[in-house]
């Protein structure tokens, strides 16, 4: 018989569901929007009472589509938006705030103020991150100093932190089990990659009750089971991780050097360094991709704020085409991007440049630009950042990559992942698997309950759909010139 696990995929806009059967196959999921709120400039929030609703229904809907029995389902894995920051009443199970999401800037001015104060290198080498209002500990800080008698109320033991991983955990074992595995916790900036605990200069830094943080475990182990009239059976919750580090391994990029990359509203690459941390000196950041059977693998990780996104402004925002998808055809009636390059840095350039403050520029406009060349040009910034990137991690780790393992929503436009091969100078090869995400951790649950034994049983799963080979030139080389050229220009508008 059969045996199915249960992922609940908890995005930024979205909460799935999806059950997978031990071939790795997607038997049936389910998927539901929610609210994002923006009650300021630069501030994101999520109702984490909906979050829950959303995530709750959304395992049911699955459940039921897929006609698979309670008894057949092993195991559940969650894997989550990372960094978002809840803090709820022990006693009550009520959030004393909304989410803040990892895009919120709230606390930007007080990371300023860290880097001033020369605690870079003192983070940085604790936690493999650098100071950015992205991570988890400012948005717990700002929480417990500006929530009327947070602070008192998190010393007397009456809080509780915790990522959405942690609070999902928390809701379907009815507060029985407080807990985040290495990938979340490596994300907060709190926990300390070398020692794999929380660190107490960090926390006394941060001025966070240690009371208040879940115990951390692994990403592959029973954690708890769903309290009584959650599910009509209680299942086991056995596998956790971050979005990210689940795409990792759902790609299957379990040796060292083994790269992915999630093209969705961003770009995240990530590249297994096995296991030691290896910490960057372009840029990138160190994480934990994953713990298993007590082993510790680390990741570096770059992320591009726009990608996909910048599809969504040629739809929404010039109106150019009426769908995404349309953007391929519309790219390919011009032969090439008629000296045109987009910086596509609309809310700053991420990695490897960190400029917070850098704008969106197009450059090269003629008479003779079409909308075909600003398509081309949008289309091509994308792989620029992404090589941008991926030369970073190579200066970083030594490795010469070349092979990039893809996914998220944009890969199914082959002139992209064609001109991808084309600027790295490597093969891009693309999974029949697409939810990498899903899947990932699904293979972290069920290795925990024995629906697959290790991960050489897993490895025959992951297909290939399509392999895109460089063809690099000439053409190309001259392209990458311009394009470093208009990042150059970029950052010189930026400083004046
Ligand atoms: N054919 C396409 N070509 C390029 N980008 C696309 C295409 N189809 C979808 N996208 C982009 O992919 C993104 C959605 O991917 P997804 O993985 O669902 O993102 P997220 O998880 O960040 O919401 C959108 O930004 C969309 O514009
Ligand atoms: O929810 P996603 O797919 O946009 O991923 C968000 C990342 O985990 C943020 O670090």
């Amino acid at each position: 018989m059969s045996k199915y696990v249960l992922s609940l995929d908890q995005g930024t806009s979205s909460s799935r569901a999806i059950i997978f059967d031990d071939k790795g196959q997607q038997i049936a999921v389910a998927q539901k929007e929610f609210r994002q709120i923006y009650p300021q400039s630069g501030w994101v929030e999520h109702d984490a009472q909906e979050i829950w609703e959303t995530q709750y229904a959304m395992a049911v809907e699955a459940i039921n589509k897929s006609k698979v029995s309670f008894s057949a389902i092993k195991a559940i894995g969650i894997t989550n938006q990372r960094e978002t920051t809840l803090v709820w009443d022990k006693a009550t199970g009520e959030p004393i705030y909304h989410a803040i999401v990892w895009q919120d800037r709230r606390t930007a001015g007080f990371c300023e103020e860290l880097v001033e104060k020369g605690k870079k290198d003192f983070i940085n080498q604790k936690t493999g991150l650098l100071i950015d209002a992205y991570f988890s500990a400012t948005k717990l800080k700002w929480i417990l100093d500006n929530v009327e008698g947070a602070r008192k109320r998190a010393e007397n033991g009456e809080l509780l932190f915790g990522t959405m991983d942690t609070w999902l955990i928390w809701k379907l074992t009815k507060g029985d089990v407080h807990v985040t595995d290495v990938t979340n916790a490596s994300r907060t900036m709190l926990y300390n990659i070398n020692h794999l605990d929380w660190d107490t200069e960090l926390l006394d830094l941060f001025e966070i009750p240690r009371q208040v943080l879940p115990q951390v475990k692994s990403s592959s182990e029973v954690y708890g089971y769903t309290a009584e009239g959650v599910f009509e059976q209680s299942l086991p919750i056995a596998g956790i991780a971050g979005d990210q580090q689940a795409a990792l391994f759902g790609q299957l990029c379990t040796q060292s050097g083994m790269v992915k990359n999630t093209y969705g509203t961003g770009c995240f690459m990530l590249m297994n360094v096995g296991e030691k941390p290896v910490l960057s000196s372009n840029k990138l950041l160190t994480t934990i991709a994953w713990q298993i059977n007590g082993k510790v693998n680390y990741a570096l990780e770059g992320s591009v704020f726009m990608a996909g996104a910048i599809v969504q402004w040629l739809r929404d925002g010039l109106q150019i085409i009426k769908s995404s998808s349309e953007v391929e055809e519309l790219a390919s009636t011009s032969e090439d991007n008629g000296g045109v390059y987009v910086v596509p840095a609309f809310t700053g350039l991420g990695a490897p440049y960190w400029n917070a403050k850098a704008k969106g520029t197009i450059f090269g406009l003629s008479r003779g630009s079409e909308s075909a060349h600003i398509a081309r040009a949008a289309l091509e910034s994308i792989a620029y950042q992404v090589m941008d990137v991926l030369n970073a991690m190579e200066a970083d780790s030594g490795i010469k990559i070349s092979e990039l393992r893809v996914d998220g929503g944009a890969v199914v436009n082959n002139l992209l992942m064609q001109f991808q091969a084309d600027v790295l100078g490597a093969v891009v090869v693309r999974p029949q698997i697409s939810e990498t995400t899903a899947v990932g951790v699904a293979y972290l649950a069920g290795l925990a309950v024995g629906v697959w034994e290790d991960v050489d049983e897993i490895q025959q799963q992951w297909v290939i759909d399509k392999k895109f080979t460089s063809q690099h030139s000439e053409v190309v080389n001259e392209n990458i010139n311009q394009w470093k050229r208009a990042v150059k220009a970029v950052t010189y508008w930026t400083e004046i």
